[in-house]
């Protein structure tokens, strides 16, 4: 790190966001229900949903461009709920990005600061450091005009964070830009947050956005918080089938509960599987309710029939349907007696697979989730009946 960058380190105790039973409505329509969130000071927080389920809404709030309908927003400890925008400390980046086209990227960077009547010397110090920040050496003296997409949304970051806010709030930001590009900006924007310590709050739809950037995602459906954690905690553990099939792939293996107790007997068209109650999330699931049994790829490994494996192993008898070789990683497709499966393994994974061989799928039994089916309106978010 520079010693540029290291005096614009903030003092992480700032920038916390305490939300607080926040509901929002418009006429009779609740967009947000009851959400609580603390944001910790120096966080890179992800909100991520589906299209329509309140994102913007929240950040939105947090902005005070809209007040809630009930609950309380602090930032700091401190009620901002009736604070207007312009005296929170906050910076905001969208997608449209409403810079001056005309303007030199440094003349854009430098707008708010002359706002603020802030000395020329000091001016051109700070646009010099946030020009550099964000990797932008060089082209200070460009018009926005001659700047490829990436290198626009470079300099509304700077423009945004020059002014030093406590708090950013960044409204997909990346969506308009190409597959690289994104990957490149996504990089950037986590190592600018890192070394800035300023509060990130992301809007996103895209789950792979969200699990390589944020410290911690919010999950959101339909104007409610489905789960809050890591991205680790979140795709390890999900605490709902709408938070496992949102995060990464799920196989998904519809049954009904046969047993309860200290173990889960649950009927599936692949078979009775024997799992630990303590898989169950969410629910209690009593004999005869319909549950989905959930299992991510990479705990599904794939043996000869007949091979012994470890007590703790779930098998079931399958078909292979096709093996796809991604780089390191190979997808394995599979016909469970009727359900599809999916396994992906280590491509130099010792083992022959074949379309059409016959083999054995395991698990281990404490890596399967159990939830209760998706209700009619979160099915909806994935295009399915409940
Ligand atoms: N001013 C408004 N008046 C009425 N309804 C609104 C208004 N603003 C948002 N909504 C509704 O609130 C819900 C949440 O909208 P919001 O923009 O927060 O969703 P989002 O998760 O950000 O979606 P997207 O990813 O598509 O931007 C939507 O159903 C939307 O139609």
């Amino acid at each position: 790190m520079t010693s540029a960058t290291q005096t614009m380190i903030r003092d992480a105790a700032v920038g916390s966001i305490d939300i607080e039973a926040v509901s929002k409505s418009y006429g009779d329509a609740e967009v947000l229900s009851e959400v609580s969130l603390s944001i910790p000071a120096g966080s890179f927080l992800t909100l991520l949903g589906p299209s329509g389920c309140g994102k913007t809404t929240l950040l939105r709030l947090i902005a005070g461009f809209i007040s809630p309908t009930r609950g309380r927003i602090r930032i700091d400890g401190r009620d901002m709920t009736d604070v207007p925008t312009q005296k929170r400390p906050i910076g905001m980046v969208f997608q449209n990005l409403a810079l001056f086209p005309h303007f030199s990227v440094a003349e854009n960077i430098a707008y708010g600061l002359k706002l603020r009547r802030v000395d020329a010397a000091s001016i051109r110090t700070r646009v010099d450091k946030f020009i550099h920040l964000v990797g932008l050496d060089g082209l200070g003296d460009r018009r926005i005009a001659q700047l490829s997409g990436g290198q626009k949304q470079r300099v509304a970051l700077a423009r945004s964070l020059v002014l030093e806010p406590s708090i950013l709030l960044l409204d997909e930001p990346l969506s308009a830009l190409d597959m690289q590009l994104r990957k490149q900006l996504q990089f950037a924007l986590k190592d600018i947050q890192k070394q800035l310590r300023t509060t990130f709050v992301f809007v996103t739809h895209d789950q792979e956005e969200a699990t390589m950037i944020s410290d911690r995602i919010v999950v959101m459906s339909n104007g409610h918080v489905q789960q809050v954690g890591t991205p680790q905690e979140i795709y390890a553990d999900p605490q709902n089938l709408f938070v496992s099939k949102f995060i990464g792939e799920v196989n998904q293996l519809p049954g009904r509960v046969q047993a309860v107790g200290q173990r889960l007997a649950i009927a599936t068209g692949a078979g009775t599987v024997d799992l630990p109650s303590h898989v169950a999330r969410g629910h209690d699931p009593a004999v005869g309710d319909s549950v989905i049994v959930c299992l991510r790829p990479e705990k599904i490994s794939i043996h000869e029939p007949g091979e012994t494996l470890a007590p703790d192993m779930v098998t079931a008898a399958a078909v292979v349907r096709d093996a796809l070789v991604i780089g390191p990683l190979t997808r394995v497709t599979l016909d469970a007696q009727g359900t599809r499966m999916v396994s992906v393994r280590m491509t130099d994974t010792p083992g022959r697979i074949a379309s059409g061989q016959q083999v054995q799928i395991a698990f281990p039994a404490d890596s399967a989730r159990v939830f209760a089916p998706l209700s009619a309106d979160m099915a909806s978010a994935f295009g399915e009946d409940a």
